[in-house]
């Protein structure tokens, strides 16, 4: 493991404290504790598998207990959707969702703060073909901040998508609400991308018991508030301007084998650039997204 320290506050000298490789939900991963938290990053998507905050009793992100084994992507956790989203803006020969979440991930620096925090900068391997390099902070803490970092090294602009696909797990889907969208119109991916307006908090439609929406022009602070777990799950986002809400409901899941009878356990509320926000990155410039997730307890 490359090691290096960030400017001012982390601070590290060979392994870091806290932090091992491990076996989670049968993955190959990074798992961090913290005097706040534990967490675990997989090594196969770099995606973060789980985040559980001290007292909040269950894992805030959910991971399919039909999880596949790599090469197949990882249903659940927090799948990085780069550098598209879907197959926006490309043909259809290519994998859903981009090359991140099958990339194998590398851990090229991290280290501890001074209030214990423990903040991991990872890189996925062998996306040298790509026009944009990506790297990917996670600061593990009392929340998770969650960062993606595009950088465009060619002499063009290049336009992109993203998303972090956020799984977080529910008591039962049918019972949250997710905040945060009120008065924004959705393009319903089960209505050929047709545009409605949103009144109130999300719930899943009663009518179909399923969604698949692109939320443009969002605000970027999210709830998920589930009563039946007595939590609320705060997504907090900056450099991102769509949300996605998406559970395939009952009959969806059946279809799905990696899914079947769990899709009652989880939402997914992601923060994203897609559809209409799409981003175009200037030649020799960055792009961040990033997010925090926090929870809090409810009566
Ligand atoms: O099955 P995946 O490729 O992981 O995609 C799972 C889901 O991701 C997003 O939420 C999209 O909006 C959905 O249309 C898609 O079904």
């Amino acid at each position: 493991m490359r090691m290096m320290c960030h400017a001012g506050t982390v601070t590290t000298s060979g392994d870091i404290d806290g932090v091992r490789h491990g076996s989670v939900h049968g993955l190959d991963a990074i798992v961090v504790e913290t005097p706040h938290s534990t967490a675990a990053i997989s090594v196969f998507g770099g995606q973060v598998l789980s985040f559980t905050p001290a007292g909040a009793g269950e894992d805030v992100l959910w991971v399919s207990p039909l999880v596949k084994s790599p090469p197949t992507p990882i249903r659940g956790g927090i799948p990085v959707c780069w550098p598209y989203f879907a197959r926006e803006g490309q043909g259809r020969d290519v994998p859903s969702h981009g090359y991140a979440r099958t990339a194998r991930w590398a851990l090229i620096a991290g280290g501890r703060t001074d209030s214990g925090d423990c903040e991991l900068e990872f890189a996925p391997e062998g996306l040298d073909h790509l026009r944009l390099e990506l790297r990917m902070t996670v600061r593990v803490g009392a929340t998770l901040e969650h960062g993606l970092h595009t950088h465009n090294p060619g002499a063009e602009p290049v336009s992109m998508t993203e998303a972090f696909h956020n799984y977080f797990r529910v008591s039962d889907v049918s019972s949250v609400r997710v905040s945060g969208l009120d008065g924004l119109s959705y393009l319903d991916q089960f209505d050929d991308m047709r545009s409605h307006p949103q009144h109130g908090d999300w719930m899943l439609p009663r009518e179909d018991g399923r969604s698949d929406r692109v939320y443009p022009g969002a605000g970027g602070v999210y709830r998920i508030v589930d009563p039946g777990l007595r939590r609320a799950i705060e997504v907090s986002v900056r450099g991102g301007r769509s949300a996605v809400v998406w559970n395939p409901g009952e009959d969806g899941a059946a279809g799905m084998t990696d899914v079947g009878p769990h899709w009652r356990d989880f939402v997914c509320v992601e923060a994203a650039n897609v559809g209409p926000d799409v981003v175009e990155v200037p030649a020799g410039a960055d792009h961040s997204l990033w997010q925090t997730i926090s929870v809090t307890t409810i009566e």
